[in-house]
């Protein structure tokens, strides 16, 4: 199914990087966007990477052949009753949420007559809004497909053969195992971010010590996470809740097995455990997935 007509819901970091890419890789797509916000739909006209900006929803999706929903997980159900009326029959209803089951949901029973095939490119930066966009953002990235039972098999290779075209790799798995690997990869290690960073920021009120100040390398790399988008991450782990409650107990259980090392001066434990961890890191960047690589969401 060749996709001539894209629309984006939701110009943010991710739908604005999406229309970027494709203007820059896919120059003969036409792209048109809507996002509710006012100020935002202004500030996309002014940065110009959709052809055209709508003020409404239905009409940003008229006569697209492909429509990615690019607003908060939480904001999934809204967006998708507001483009319905404007669908073309056989337009393929996509997304970009962080996390899958509940958004695949969602979607099927807001649009039960559409193809909807879920997607989440793992490739993002702390930073939200139109500006914070980039081209080059899914660029050997991976991107996750998720195709509910039955989907349509030319609907799901043009979501493929797009997700490809803008530099990302591609990946399907079911939307259940997807919230799973995502709960341990991303949503916990956000989640461990705002608790530190908010521990830090308290205790340096309560001791009037220089916490904050004198952090080292480690504090800062979660501050930079702990910065992300406050509503998108209430609505991930709202969204998430039963596969983060689940890897947050496993968590929770092995940080006591590290603290009871501490308190009984368990030295081997320690080490061994830091150097099973330090593996895994190194075998990361062997395979060139190394996401800590120094530009990395710096790039604007
Ligand atoms: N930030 C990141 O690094 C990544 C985010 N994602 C997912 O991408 C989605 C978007 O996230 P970002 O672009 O980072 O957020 P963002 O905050 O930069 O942009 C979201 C935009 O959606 C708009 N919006 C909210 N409700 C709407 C509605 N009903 N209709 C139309 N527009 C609406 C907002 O006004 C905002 O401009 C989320 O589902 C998130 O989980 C996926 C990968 C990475
Ligand atoms: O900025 C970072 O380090 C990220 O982890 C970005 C990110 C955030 C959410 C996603 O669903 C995927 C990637």
């Amino acid at each position: 199914m060749a996709i001539g007509r894209v629309a984006i819901v939701g110009l943010g970091l991710i739908g604005s990087s999406v229309a970027r890419a494709v203007k820059a890789r896919l120059p003969g797509v036409a792209v048109a966007g809507y996002d509710a916000s006012d100020a935002v739909r202004v500030e996309a006209r002014a940065l110009g990477f959709c052809d055209a900006v709508a003020d409404g929803a239905a009409a940003a999706v008229a006569d697209a052949d492909l429509v990615v929903l690019a607003v908060p997980v939480g904001r999934m159900a809204d967006a998708a009753a507001a483009i319905a009326p404007g669908l073309k029959a056989d337009a393929i209803i996509s997304d970009v949420g962080s996390s899958k089951a509940g958004v695949a949901a969602a979607l099927a029973k807001a649009l039960p007559d559409h193809a909807v095939i879920p997607a989440h490119p793992v490739a993002g930066t702390e930073n939200s809004g139109p500006a914070a966009g980039f081209a080059t953002l899914f660029d050997g990235r991976w991107c996750i497909v998720t195709p509910p039972a039955g989907a349509p098999q030319d609907a799901v290779t043009a979501v493929t053969s797009f997700w490809q075209a803008l530099g990302a790799r591609v990946e399907t798995m079911d939307a259940a195992h997807h919230d799973m690997v995502l709960a341990v990869t991303s949503h916990l290690p956000h989640l461990i971010a705002y608790t530190i960073v908010g521990t830090a920021s308290e205790l340096e009120e309560v001791t009037e010590s220089e916490v904050i100040k004198y952090s080292a390398g480690g504090f800062r790399d979660f501050t930079r996470i702990a910065a992300s988008d406050p509503v998108m991450w209430r609505d991930v782990f709202l969204a998430n809740k039963d596969a983060v409650l689940a890897t947050l107990q496993r968590f929770n259980e092995d940080l006591t097995v590290l603290q009871q090392a501490i308190r009984r001066g368990d030295g081997a434990r320690l080490e061994e455990w830091f150097t099973r961890t330090r593996a895994i890191r190194r075998s990361i960047i062997e395979q060139g997935q190394d996401d800590a690589a120094p530009d990395f969401g710096r790039k604007h």
